[in-house]
């Protein structure tokens, strides 16, 4: 049975490839039916020999036992929220307010990101295995949702690559893209179910779960946006490289994440996003702006519950749908 444990762990290592190709790089090498074939092959082994199925194998992704209640954990780095811009003017001074901190007109280099409309979650990986999940919560207090998070499709139950740190918290926006709200919706139209009014709600909804098996049903992504603990390993000290570490390691995120130079390039981000908003697969109400250097982030701190270095440019509230 040797060769049984090593033709596992063979194809476990082609998904989690397959994976990496298809939600990170956005780029398969191969077509959806061959992914499948795939799984299915190792699905059978692993149903015939069970002292081989480990948890995180990429076939773990279909839920498990239904829980009593969500245990409670705590955030070492708080997760805080973002201070507010709604207007070019209330941006500016956003930038206005750090070169006054900084003390330094230089100009400043930003990392972009567009503000998805899901939940806020963080993931703990110990030695590259994913371990526990858990929501914002207060921003100190979250509620452990490991088993439902792990049913996301394109989150992965193991990193890839080298120099992982030790322990790694990855933090990220849990989402319903939009064609799979509607998909959802429509079948809840059929069975009598529950029908959801966003795709920000229909995430909320399907992560508090406490059977993970329902959650595995429903069409959740994860983008990551950060990281918060980091135990035993060399990072990028600056937030775009972080990100891209992340990916390297096998997490998905918003292929619209990208760096720009000053206030006015920034305000280029803002408009080109919005203006093309409407055609983007997912909901979003705004822009993330950060300053990018972590060592001027340090410098910038927080101010009560937000970082000073980072502000939501939210859009105008869109006009509302008419039935
Ligand atoms: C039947 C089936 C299998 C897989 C997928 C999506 N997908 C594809 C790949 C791939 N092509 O490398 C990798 C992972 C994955 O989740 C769909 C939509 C349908």
């Amino acid at each position: 049975t040797e060769s049984v444990l090593s033709q596992i762990a063979a194809l476990k290592v082609q998904l989690e490839e397959y994976n990496y190709q298809y939600y990170v790089l956005d780029n398969p090498s191969v077509p959806d039916s061959e992914y499948d074939r795939v799984m299915r092959e190792l699905i059978a082994l692993e149903t015939q020999y069970p002292q081989f199925l480990s948890a995180d194998s990429p076939s773990q992704k279909v839920g498990g036992e239904a829980l009593g209640s969500f245990s409670q954990v705590q955030h070492l780095v708080p997760m805080l929220s973002l201070d507010n811009a709604f207007d070019e003017t209330e941006f500016r001074s956003f930038n206005k307010r750090l070169q006054d901190r900084l003390k330094d007109t230089t100009t400043l280099t930003f990392c972009c990101e567009p503000k998805l409309d899901g939940l806020a979650v963080s993931i703990l990986y110990q030695d590259g295995v994913l371990v526990q999940a858990a929501t914002r919560g207060d921003g100190q207090t979250g509620e452990n949702i490991t088993e439902n998070v792990k049913t996301i499709r394109n989150v992965p139950l193991k990193l890839r690559g080298e120099s992982i740190p030790h322990r790694l918290e990855v933090r990220g926006e849990v989402f319903m893209d939009s064609a799979g709200f509607a998909k959802m919706n429509e079948l809840a139209i059929k069975n009598d179910g529950k029908v959801f009014a966003n795709p920000r709600n229909a995430a909320a909804g399907s992560l508090r779960q406490l059977d993970s098996k329902i959650t595995a049903k429903r069409p959740l992504m994860f983008y990551a946006y950060g990281m918060g603990i980091i135990e035993g390993g060399v990072v990028p000290d600056d937030h775009f490289a972080q990100l891209q570490a992340l990916g390297d390691w096998g997490l998905p995120m918003s292929p619209e994440t990208k760096l720009v130079t000053g206030v006015d390039d920034a305000l280029a981000y803002y408009q080109d996003i919005m203006n093309r908003r409407s055609q983007l697969k997912y909901e979003i109400d705004g822009v993330v702006i950060k300053v990018n250097d972590k060592a001027l982030q340090q410098t910038l701190g927080f101010v009560a519950r937000a970082p000073r270095w980072a502000i939501a440019f939210k859009f105008p509230a869109q006009e509302e749908m008419t039935q």
